[in-house]
This record gives structure tokens, sequence and C-alpha cells, in this order.
């Protein structure tokens, strides 16, 4: 596990009250099989996530991110290593961890914002319609989508649709929301909007969040907790703690600063090994 160079195990004034480790995820390695050989995308990467954590994974596109949390939502079996979920090996997907992702296409789109999600409590949440149908309300209130429940999604904007996806998500009361870049296809000021609305959400909620980003902007708005992953294959470089929303300007621009050379500095020792160890025969 790295350590924190700003501090480890500190609280962010104004952070949640973080707990006990939900995630652990100990020394994993991704691999895909390819035609004629394998291909790593994470090696031997550890870290734990904590209970009412916003974690963070950055790091530069093809590092692995994405691989990391379909492996956690169980959909990718590590080559080496484990991942467990408040104790328990994961081995198969589950609506302890519900994922949003880039794609602003996620919903169903022969059904409206509230059929989605009463959908997903029914099949996957084994709800009976009629609670499946107040809990849906409740969600879709909370993300401020209220008046558009009977809106198929053809109608919605980028921002709606994440809006409705995260609903979805939270209607299964997930042990753990995995984001994959969800902001990322948003305009400028939906995706401010955006990250504004699930900071407020987490903290109301008392959400554990694992977040994607390659952008150290995003990641120190959304992050109690910043890891950093080298290019590919991506190796875990550093971990951060955030920085509290109401810290100095300037401690966040010096921390701003200590990651953006890290993650530059990874990205050229990429580029000077290109071809090495990430591929085996
Ligand atoms: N299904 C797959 N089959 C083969 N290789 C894959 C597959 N998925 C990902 N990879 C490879 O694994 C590596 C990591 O990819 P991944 O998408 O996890 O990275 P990422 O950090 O999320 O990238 P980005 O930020 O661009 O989305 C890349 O080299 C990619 O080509």
């Amino acid at each position: 596990m790295a350590t924190a160079p700003n501090g480890p195990g500190a609280p962010l004034p104004g952070a949640p009250l973080l707990g006990a480790a939900l995630l652990s995820v100990d020394r994993v390695s991704l691999q895909y099989r390819v035609p004629g050989r394998l291909v790593t995308a994470v090696h031997d990467v550890s870290f734990d996530v904590l209970t009412g954590d916003r974690f963070v994974l950055l790091g530069p596109s093809g590092c692995g991110k994405s691989s990391l949390l379909k492996a956690i939502a169980g959909f990718v079996r590590p080559s080496a290593g484990a991942i467990r979920l408040k104790g328990e090996a994961v081995r198969e997907p589950g609506p302890d961890r519900m994922m949003v992702f880039q794609d602003l296409d996620q919903l169903l789109p022969w059904q409206t914002v509230a059929g989605n999600v009463v959908s997903a409590l029914r099949r996957a949440g084994g709800l009976a319609r009629g609670p499946a149908e107040a809990r849906a309300a409740e969600m879709i209130e909370r993300v401020g989508l209220a008046k558009f429940a009977d809106a198929y999604p053809h109608t919605l904007s980028g921002g709606m649709k994440q809006r409705a996806a995260l609903a979805r998500a939270l209607a299964l009361r997930p042990a753990m929301l995995l984001m994959d870049e969800p902001f990322a296809a948003l305009d400028a000021l939906t995706r401010a909007t955006m990250q504004r609305e699930l900071l407020g959400l987490s903290l109301d909620m008392a959400l554990t969040v694992l977040f994607v980003t390659h952008s150290v902007e995003e990641a120190l708005l959304i992050g109690t907790r910043i890891l950093v992953l080298s290019a590919h294959p991506g190796r875990v470089r550093a971990e951060f703690a955030g920085v509290a929303p109401d810290a100095p300007p300037a401690a966040k621009e010096r921390l701003k600063q200590r990651i953006e050379a890290l993650v530059m500095a990874s990205d050229h020792l990429a580029s000077n090994h290109m071809g090495e160890p990430s591929h085996a025969g």
C-alpha cells in the first residue's frame, strides 16, 4: 500500500467520517488475452476504500482505470491478487456495486426514466412493483428529475441522462457506487454542476464512491483520497489525501502541481519504455 505524501489517514475538515475498509484491492493484476499475446492492463495494484470515501483512481488514458473498475464490479477476473468487499471475495456483478458509465446512452431507450429505475429495482433488487415505484420516485426526486420521470431517454439532455443513470444506481442502495468518468461526455458547465451535485448527494446519503478520471482538477474536486496510477500498464505511483473544499487556494494549487508532475512523469516513463513490460507472449 502506498503512503499518502500529504498526511496519511488524516480526515479532511468537512469530509464524511471514514469507517473501516469496505473494499480491499490486494496486489491485483489484470490481463486480457488477445490473439497471440496477453495484454497487461494493471500490475500489482493495491488500495483500500473506506466506508464514506470518495476514492479517486487517477491516471492517463490506457493505464487500466476502467479495467480496475470492471474487476471491482465483477465483470473481469484478476489474473493475480484478490478483490474483497466487506471481506468477501468479489466473483461476479452484484447490486452492492452499481456502476455509472461515461456513455450517455446507458438507459433502456424503450423505457421512461421511472421505468428504467423501476426495472432495475425489480430485476436486480428483487422489489415488488409498488415498493419499486415508491423508491424510484424518491431517487428521481433526489437527483432533480421529478418533472422528467415520464420522459424517454432520447428526449433528455446529457446531464439529465447521467442524473437518471445515477438515480437508477443509487436506488439499489449499493454499498459502493462505481463511476467511470461519468461526466466526461458533458459540456464544461453541466460537468461542474454534476460534480457539485454528486458531492452534495454523497454527503447527504453517506455514499462510498469509487470514481475514475484522468482529470487532476476533477480528482481534486471529488476525492477524499486520490490514487495516482502510472501509464500503461497501470501501477500505483502514490496515494494523496484530497483537499478540503474550504482549503486555501494556494494549498489546492500546490497539491495540484504535485499530482500533475507525478502524472506527467508517469507518462514520460511510459513513452520511454514503449513495448516493454506490458505485453507477454
Ligand atoms: N477487452 C479488452 N481486450 C483487450 N485489451 C483491453 C481490453 N480492455 C482494455 N484493454 C487494454 O487494457 C489497457 C487498459 O485499458 P483501460 O480501458 O482499462 O484503461 P483506462 O485507463 O480506463 O483508459 P481510458 O482513460 O482511455 O478509458 C489498454 O492497453 C487497453 O487497450
